[in-house]
């Protein structure tokens, strides 16, 4: 018989209305059933119980462990996870869990398992399907999409539908599964001092600045359009900053705050320029994936010295 590992770490899947608004009550044991799964055994640990927005890289790196100590023993893992910063831990989970043979599938819902109307069954049910798929690798099952590690985002604060795949295809079920090309390797820790930054017209370059002052060994700028920064035509250029940025040994991305696309900071003079100093070019990667596979490579990268590039990480 094929096994699953249930690990709960709460979200609104698990939640339950308190006086002060929903808050994570149900465990992993509570959570089983609903999946409907006859033909396998479900295995269920409770990890945490916070709604995600509690959630921070600490627990990324407890949840890697716990899925690398454990992956061996079971055919698919299903992590149950509050949806707003789920493409945030799928994507940390996704780098950290290096080439892993077995589906690491995260789900959740938009309204908590046995509300009238609730997608959390429907959810279950799916990354059951996704768990004992014989697939492999960090993925979300959600809202019937079943979604690369390092290609979701949030789009939607309410709908069912809440998810997308950014610059990726999502993953079909029915089609033959792709074996790791590598042996598994876990990427234990991620660097923390790495910082994003949204632009805005007028916003002062002092953001990026204080940053560095700061000890950011990254930081990541969501600029516009392609990827772009304020130049010399503007009233306060970026350029200097970046400059700065790049003899400190701090590693600048910029990438773009359109949802879909990717950045190409090398068509328009206002990416050229940066990119002149040093700074790389976000690619396809949505915000929340950039933002880990930073953090993890940094990590590996002895201080002081700026990451030459992030090609490594192209899918
Ligand atoms: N739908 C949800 O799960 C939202 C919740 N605030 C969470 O992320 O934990």
């Amino acid at each position: 018989m094929k096994k699953i590992l249930l690990i709960a770490t709460g979200g609104t899947i698990a939640s339950r209305e308190t006086e002060h608004g929903l808050r994570p009550a149900l465990s992993a044991g509570d959570l089983r059933a609903a999946m409907g799964v006859k033909d396998a055994a479900v295995e269920t640990l409770d990890l945490l119980s916070l709604d995600s927005t509690n959630i921070t890289p600490t627990h990324w790196e407890r949840i890697a462990q716990c899925v690398a100590g454990r992956r061996q023993a079971h055919d698919g893992i299903i992590i149950t996870h509050g949806t707003d910063t789920m493409a945030y831990t799928a994507a940390a989970l996704y780098y950290m869990l290096e080439h892993i043979a077995c589906p690491v599938v995260l789900t959740g819902a938009q309204r908590p398992l046995g509300m009238e109307g609730s997608d959390a069954e429907a959810n279950l049910r799916l990354a059951a399907r996704a768990a004992l798929s014989g697939h492999s690798g960090v993925m979300i099952a959600f809202g019937g999409r079943i979604i690369h590690g390092n290609a979701a985002k949030k789009i939607h604060s309410r709908a069912d539908d809440a998810f997308r795949s950014i610059g990726r295809a999502e993953i079909d079920l029915n089609e033959a599964p792709i074996p790791p090309s590598a042996p598994f390797h876990l990427n234990e820790t991620l660097e923390r001092r790495v910082a994003v930054l949204r632009l805005y017209p007028g916003m002062s370059p002092d953001a990026v600045t204080s940053c560095i002052r700061n000890g950011c060994r990254g930081i990541i700028i969501e600029g516009y359009g392609l990827g772009s920064v304020p130049t010399g035509d503007a009233e306060e250029s970026f350029l200097p900053a970046l400059q700065l940025a790049y003899e400190a040994g701090c590693t600048v991305v910029l990438t773009t705050q359109c949802i879909d696309g990717g950045a190409d900071i090398r068509r328009y003079e206002v990416g050229v320029r940066a990119a002149e100093l040093g700074v790389l070019s976000g690619g396809s990667l949505p915000i929340e994936a950039l933002y880990a596979l930073l953090m993890q490579r940094l990590a590996e990268q002895p201080e002081g010295r700026p990451l030459r590039s992030l090609e490594s990480i192209a899918q």
